[in-house]
């Protein structure tokens, strides 16, 4: 499926705007972004229960709509799965999953137990929606979704309404399903992890643009500005200008190519691209040539997070604080002398 520059405004306000898609078959495509930003609007227009104010939507390079020609939403054979995905209370578990389904009975009836044994649920096949639990519920809702084989899925937070420990098992079964029916699917989350566990693509959405797309791995190693590295985990921000194409840190310089002298530049990192070496009673640090030059800082606060700890230290240079993970347990001191070197191939250098 292929969505080209759909835009949709509310009162006047564009909150798609410029949108364009494509997703392919066998294929997880992640919609990410913050609250507000637009995802469940597009998932509606693609859906075909929201009307766009331009901009075309294609499966295989048919057209399905525009702002003149439009298939109804009942024949564009979409799968949805909601965050609320409300099952019929007053059908039983087989009628529910049929509840799509045309043809005769007996096909109809083996359709849904090939599905409820992919869920694992077979064995309530007679039972009602209140007699399951939230998970079981929500794989009801996936079987329904899936049992007139779409070949296009729209999921929009479908895992939201799961306890964490719940959900990843469930993502992880979901996943091979979908997988297994071949099905295109588009999931919408605000979730970094989520997208990240789920996603073949991550296409990152802000303000009602995306604003960069790719597989999770570039998306994460290669964001396109500092909001797309700080969607995804705490950030570091060191500034400093531009001379020679080098920004001057108290870190040691790096390089800014092609950035005009006098450019004011910031230098973005994740925590755990901060590296930590002792003072060793005042002799300062063990020298590392290729991360540049250790700057001092003194422990501010540490804290256990379960698999790291965070440490944060309050700069001599600048008074700042930086914040860096450490795997396991590390719970220095509160003004504990330490030097912090940072990753060179793990920063980021944007224009300020
Ligand atoms: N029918 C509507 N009328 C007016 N404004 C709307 C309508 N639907 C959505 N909006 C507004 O459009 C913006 C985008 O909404 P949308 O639901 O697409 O965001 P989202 O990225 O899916 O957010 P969330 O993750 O919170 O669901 C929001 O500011 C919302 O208030």
């Amino acid at each position: 499926m292929e969505i080209r520059n759909l835009v949709c405004t509310f009162g006047g306000r564009k909150v798609v705007d410029d949108v364009s898609l494509r997703i392919r078959a066998g294929q997880v495509t992640c919609l990410l972004g913050p609250s507000g930003c637009g995802k469940s609007t597009t998932l509606r227009m693609i859906a075909g229960i929201e009307m766009q104010d331009s901009g075309e939507i294609y499966v295989d390079g048919k057209l399905i709509c525009d702002t003149v020609f439009r298939v109804p939403p009942e024949r564009r054979e979409i799968g949805l799965m909601f965050q609320d995905f409300a099952l019929f209370p007053h059908l039983s578990v087989a009628d529910n999953v049929a509840f799509g389904l045309k043809g005769p009975k007996e096909k109809k009836r083996a359709r849904v137990e090939e599905l409820l044994a992919k869920v694992d649920l077979l064995r309530y096949i007679d039972g009602y929606p209140h007699q399951l639990s939230g998970g079981e519920q929500q794989r009801v809702a996936l079987a329904r979704a899936l049992a007139p084989r779409p070949r296009i899925m729209l999921m929009d937070e479908p895992f939201s309404g799961l306890d964490n420990r719940l959900r990843d098992g469930i993502r992880d079964e979901t996943l091979a399903i979908l997988k297994e029916e071949d099905a295109a699917v588009l999931l919408v989350t605000h979730e970094p992890e989520e997208a990240m566990r789920m996603a073949d693509e991550i296409a990152l959405m802000r303000r009602g643009r995306i604003v960069q797309q790719g597989a999770p791995y570039n998306v994460y190693t290669r964001p396109v500005d500092k909001a797309a590295v700080s969607f995804f985990s705490d950030i570091n921000v060191l500034r400093a200008e531009v001379n020679g194409a080098l920004a001057q840190t108290p870190f040691g310089q790096f390089l800014a190519p092609g950035v005009p002298d006098g450019t004011k530049v910031e230098i973005v990192f994740r925590p755990q691209h901060l590296k930590l070496d002792f003072d060793r009673g005042g002799k300062g640090p063990m020298p590392t040539p290729s991360d540049g030059v250790a700057a001092r800082g003194v422990v501010e606060r540490a804290r256990f997070l379960g698999n790291e700890s965070l440490v944060e230290f309050r700069m001599d240079h600048d008074g700042s604080i930086l914040k860096a993970t450490v795997p396991n347990v590390f719970m220095p001191q509160q003004g504990r002398v330490m030097w912090l070197t940072i990753r060179r191939d793990r920063c980021f250098v944007f224009p300020a």
